[in-house]
């Protein structure tokens, strides 16, 4: 978040869409202007909304709500599929057991993530060993939940392209070694209403998700229609309100992108308040670089910002077991 930004820009990804895969993809004039404005969301606020996604809305919108569902059970219900390090910290964690920066967040989620193999990436990975583990009930939430992540795996690889050629790359650059096989990361949130006890003063700490910024590549957020609770970090530190856009996902840069591009995008700090009468809920995928990639800043992106490394390199997967180990304070 380079600039004091008071509003999140909203991009057409269509015409990226159609070309994604052409060979002369950076001659295209419709990519063009697709790729002109990621690369000024990218600099000016690290946070985009995108239409022309192509995700059917009725799946954008069945996720939210077969999510509504799953948390509106009782807790005897969704304690069954318990988070925990020896689930490799997939499953529900309840209110309060998400902490960002010492504080406990006023949100439950069911967190899931690629899945991992005992051995795959040696000690590192063992920390994120396991399969996801889904709820009985609803009964097709599994089923719903895995094709949305092929949705948005697919949709995120495109826009990172488009990112791609936006940085001055080829499209390609994020793929391979970066992210061939992108770790990626599924948080199926819920905020519960404001309290009225809270309505008039809020405690400080009554706040859904702390201010953090992402860890990957880009995040797609996919948030509940009529509550405004996303909260996005300008550079005088003014909080900027990310309305929803019915159909839209909110998207945003994570940490190993602002490594990547040394800093010529930046990861922003964000948070969650509901303030609202109305439980919230909200999907956040997150694609990821490989678990094993070792990130660097990109010689194309070195060049642009006269040579020297402003990041030191990192390990997403190093990375991501430190945010994961650190996260979780377990009530019960
Ligand atoms: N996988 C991602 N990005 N999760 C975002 C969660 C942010 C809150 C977390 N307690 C933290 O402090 O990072
Ligand atoms: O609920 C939201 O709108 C965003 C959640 C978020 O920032 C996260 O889980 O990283
Ligand atoms: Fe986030």
């Amino acid at each position: 978040m380079a600039t004091d930004f008071k509003s999140i820009p909203l991009i057409d990804v269509s015409p990226l869409l159609e070309k994604w895969d052409h060979p002369n993809i950076g001659q295209d004039e419709g990519v063009a202007q697709v790729v002109r404005q990621l690369d000024q969301a990218c600099r000016e606020a690290g946070f985009f909304y995108v239409k022309g996604h192509g995700v059917p809305v009725s799946l954008m919108k069945e996720i939210k709500s077969i999510t509504r569902e799953y948390f509106h059970q009782p807790y005897e219900e969704k304690i069954k599929i318990k988070l925990s390090a020896s689930t490799g910290y997939r499953g529900y964690q309840r209110i309060g057991e998400n902490i960002t920066k010492g504080i406990p967040d006023i949100h439950e989620a069911i967190d899931c993530y690629r899945e991992v193999e005992h051995g795959m990436y040696g000690d590192l990975g063992d920390v994120m060993q396991g399969s996801n583990i889904w709820p009985s009930n609803p009964p097709n939430f599994k089923q719903l939940m895995d094709e949305y992540i092929d949705r948005c795996t697919d949709l995120s690889r495109k826009i990172m392209r488009g990112i791609s050629l936006a940085l001055g790359g080829p499209a390609n650059e994020m793929e391979g070694e970066i992210g061939g096989d992108p770790f990626w990361v599924l948080r199926i949130i819920g905020y519960p209403a404001a309290s009225i006890s809270n309505g008039h003063d809020k405690a400080e700490n009554d706040v859904g998700c702390g201010a953090h910024t992402d860890y990957g590549l880009l995040t797609l957020v996919n948030q509940d229609d009529d509550i405004v609770a996303l909260q996005v970090r300008n550079k005088s530190g003014e909080w900027i309100s990310a309305p929803p856009i019915p159909g839209t996902f909110v998207c945003n840069i994570g940490d190993m992108l602002k490594i990547l591009s040394n800093g010529i995008y930046e990861s922003t700090l964000h948070r969650v308040i509901n303030n609202s009468p109305k439980y919230r809920v909200s999907v956040a995928y997150f694609y990821e670089p490989n678990f094993d990639a070792a990130i660097e800043p990109l010689d194309v992106c070195l060049r642009k910002t006269g040579g020297t490394k402003n990041f030191e390199g990192a390990v997403y997967g190093k990375h991501l077991v430190s945010k994961v180990t650190t996260n979780f304070v377990m009530l019960d």
